[in-house]
C-alpha cells in the first residue's frame, strides 16, 4: 500500500483506475473500467444519460467505495485514506449543498476556514473575481441564479489550490458567456498544473478543454483518446446537390443516403479517393455537382457512432 511519502505517488499518474466496476444492489452501473489520468492534464469522461459518469466519479471522490477493481487517485485510496487526499483534491459536485441563508461571501468564509482547518492554505486572491461573481459577494446564496450557484460552486472547489480537480457537468445551466468564462478559469487551472477530471454533456467544451477522453455507455468505455484520435474513428463526410436526378455510386463501400436530391456520404477513412471517383463519375454523366463539401467528422460524429453501435 503506498502512502503520501511513496516516490510512486508522487510521480505515478494523478489518477488510476483498473477493472472498475459500481453495483447498486443488482444493477451494474459501471462495468469493468480502466483509464490513467496524467498529471497535470485534463481528462474528459463523456456519455449518455446513465453511462456511469458521476457513478466513477463518486468512487474517485471517495464517497463510495468500488464494488470491485483499483482506484487510485495521486496514488493514494480514496476511502482509506481520505483524511490524507482530501485537502489535496478539489470537487464540484452536479449539486452542491450549499446553506440558503448565508451571503455568497459568507460561503467563501466558511470554506476557507474549513480549508485552513484541513490543513490547506486558501487560494490568494478572491476567488469570487476569478468566477465572475464578486458583484454578487452580499447576495444569499438562495437568490443566485442556476449558473451563478454553478460558479459559486467553482470557486468553492478551486479555494483550497487542489492538485486534483473533480468537475461534474462544470458549465450546465450557464450562458454562453458565462460559459466561456468557465473554460478560463479551468484553462487558467491547467496552466497551473491542476489535474483535472471533467464530466460533460457538451462537446464543444470537451473539444476546447480535454487533453484526451473516454466516451462511456452503458456502465463502459467505449472510446478513448486524444480528441484527434476520438474523432478519427469516424470517416469524412461528402455532401453535395444533384442539379437533376440521377444515380450517384457506391464509393469505396460508401452508400449515398438521397433526400430531395441533397446527397450524403459517411466514408469509412479519408475523403481523397472517394471524391476523385465521385468526380469521375459526375463528369461522365454530364453534371455539375452543387455545393459540393468535404467536412472531416467531429467528435458529436464520433459519439453519435458510440451509441448507434452499442444499440
Ligand atoms: N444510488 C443509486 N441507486 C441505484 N441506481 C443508481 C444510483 N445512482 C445511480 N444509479 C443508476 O446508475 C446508472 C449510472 O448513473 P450515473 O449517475 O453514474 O450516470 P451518468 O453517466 O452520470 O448520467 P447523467 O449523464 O444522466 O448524469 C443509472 O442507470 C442510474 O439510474
Amino acid at each position: 500500500m503506498r502512502d503520501a511519502t511513496d516516490p510512486a505517488a508522487v510521480s505515478g499518474p494523478a489518477i488510476e483506475v483498473a477493472g472498475l466496476r459500481q453495483r447498486y444492489g443488482s444493477f451494474e452501473a459501471v462495468r469493468g473500467i480502466s483509464f490513467e489520468v496524467r498529471r497535470g492534464e485534463l481528462f474528459a469522461l463523456l456519455g449518455t444519460n446513465g453511462a456511469g459518469k458521476t457513478t466513477t466519479m463518486e468512487v474517485l471522490e471517495g464517497y463510495a467505495r468500488a464494488s470491485e477493481g483499483t482506484v487510485r487517485v495521486l496514488g493514494l485510496d480514496p476511502v482509506r485514506q481520505r483524511r490524507a487526499l482530501r485537502p489535496r483534491v478539489g470537487i464540484m459536485l452536479q449539486e452542491a449543498g450549499f446553506l440558503g441563508d448565508l451571503t455568497v461571501a459568507e460561503t467563501v468564509a466558511v470554506w476557507k476556514g474549513m480549508s485552513a482547518d484541513a490543513g490547506r492554505p486558501p487560494a490568494e486572491g478572491d476567488v469570487l473575481e476569478v468566477v465572475d461573481l464578486a458583484n454578487k459577494a452580499r447576495t444569499r446564496v438562495r437568490q443566485l441564479s442556476g449558473g451563478q450557484k454553478r460558479r459559486l460552486d467553482l470557486a468553492l472547489a478551486v479555494l483550497s489550490r487542489p492538485e486534483v480537480l473533480f468537475l461534474d457537468e462544470p458549465s450546465t445551466g450557464m450562458d454562453p458567456e458565462a460559459r466561456q468564462a468557465t473554460w478560463e478559469v479551468i484553462r487558467g487551472l491547467k496552466e497551473k498544473g491542476t489535474t483535472v477530471l471533467l464530466t460533460t454533456h457538451y462537446l464543444e467544451e470537451a473539444e476546447r478543454l480535454a487533453d484526451r477522453l473516454a466516451i462511456m455507455h452503458e456502465g463502459v468505455i467505449r472510446t478513448y483518446g486524444t480528441v484527434d484520435e476520438v474523432v478519427s474513428t469516424t470517416g469524412d463526410q461528402i455532401t453535395f446537390r444533384l442539379p437533376r436526378p440521377a444515380e450517384p455510386p457506391f464509393l469505396h463501400g460508401a452508400a449515398p443516403v438521397i433526400a430531395n436530391r441533397q446527397v450524403v456520404y459517411t466514408l469509412a477513412g479519408e475523403a481523397h479517393p472517394a471524391v476523385r471517383t465521385l468526380l469521375a463519375w459526375a463528369d461522365g454523366q454530364g453534371l455539375t455537382l452543387e455545393r459540393l463539401e468535404v467536412r472531416r467528422g467531429t467528435l458529436e460524429d464520433a459519439f453519435l457512432r458510440v451509441v448507434e453501435d452499442n444499440r
